[in-house]
């Protein structure tokens, strides 16, 4: 698909349905359970790549195996990972068990353990705590990447849970109850931060508010990126420029309110690689 039919596309999420940004959410958690593989114990994998390096947030630089699970309750308008979330891509979805999940990552790990990071769409709805804990019975270490709009007792036995409710700009609503269960479910155990996307002065307002919510939570902020996902000549349309624009302003931001708590960070990997797949 072109770059610019592919933009026009997530743009157009913000007013596509007419739906409130709550109407629209309510519609999607209410497809939580449908999205959850068939046999209780597969997991629904869009993924599976690396070692490459954890391009964002706390455990940027780190060495990383990603395993991308398929399907997500969201639409944020903004998403760079729509094909592991619009069921247009479903055919490229595949139900694996935890024993295959945990093959692959051994054989691309070369059988050294190392950090394991659970991304999407929503991970939360998929059943990997059979995953977590078999893989950390060998030494691998994981982190989980979520909206916080799902929590799941097995957020205990991570070792980092990286929470990152959207902002307006996204187009969808936070349900601040579900994240608050989301903290309480890995309160004894894993490390957990906040992420924000940060777009705008409407974003950077929400992640103020957000963080305040949850005052002993590290923050990282990273600036939004409009690089559409997806097609090979991704490098043809990234919009470095608009990135690395909103880096400084963010910076700026930042240093202006005395926000001296938070970190502000770039996604690496779409800085050196775009958005292409699998790095
Ligand atoms: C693709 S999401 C998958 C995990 C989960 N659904 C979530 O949103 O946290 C992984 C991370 O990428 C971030 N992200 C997604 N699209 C982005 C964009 N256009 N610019 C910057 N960050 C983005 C999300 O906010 C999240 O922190
Ligand atoms: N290198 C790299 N770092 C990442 N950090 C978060 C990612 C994600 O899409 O979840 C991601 C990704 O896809 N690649
Ligand atoms: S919650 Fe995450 S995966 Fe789902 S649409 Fe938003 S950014 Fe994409
Ligand atoms: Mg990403």
């Amino acid at each position: 698909m072109a770059c610019q039919t592919f933009l026009r596309l997530v743009q157009g999420a913000h007013t596509r349905d007419g739906r409130s940004q709550g109407q629209r959410n309510a519609q999607d958690l209410g497809g939580v359970p449908a999205m959850i593989a068939s046999a209780p114990d597969e997991i629904r994998v869009s993924e599976i790549f690396g070692p490459t390096i954890q391009g964002e947030g706390a455990l940027i630089g780190q060495p990383t195996v990603f395993v991308r699970t398929g399907g997500c309750d969201y639409r944020c308008s903004w998403c760079d990972s729509l094909h592991a979330v619009d069921s247009r891509f479903r055919a490229d979805w595949r139900g694996m068990s935890t024993a295959e999940v945990l093959a692959k990552v051994r054989a691309l790990s070369g059988d050294t353990p190392l950090m394991v990071s659970l991304s999407g769409g929503n991970p939360a709805i998929q059943p990997l705590g059979p995953l977590i804990q078999q893989g950390q019975a060998e030494g691998y270490r994981f982190a989980l990447e979520t909206q916080g709009s799902v929590s799941r007792s097995w957020f205990a036995d991570l070792d980092v849970l990286v929470l990152s409710p959207k902002p307006p700009s996204s187009a969808m609503a936070t349900d601040w109850k579900s994240l608050r269960t989301c903290v309480d479910a890995a309160a004894s155990g894993p490390r957990i931060v906040l992420k924000f996307v940060v777009f705008d002065e409407a974003d950077f307002a929400y992640a103020r508010h957000a963080a305040a919510q949850f005052s002993d939570l590290p923050v990282y902020l990273q600036p939004g990126n409009h690089t559409p996902p997806g097609p090979q000549d991704i490098d043809a349309c990234i919009d470095t420029e608009g990135i690395l624009r909103r880096m400084a302003w963010l910076v700026d931001r930042v240093i202006a309110d005395q926000w001296y708590a938070a970190h502000v960070l770039p996604q690496l990997h779409v800085l050196i690689w775009g958005n292409k797949r699998g790095v």
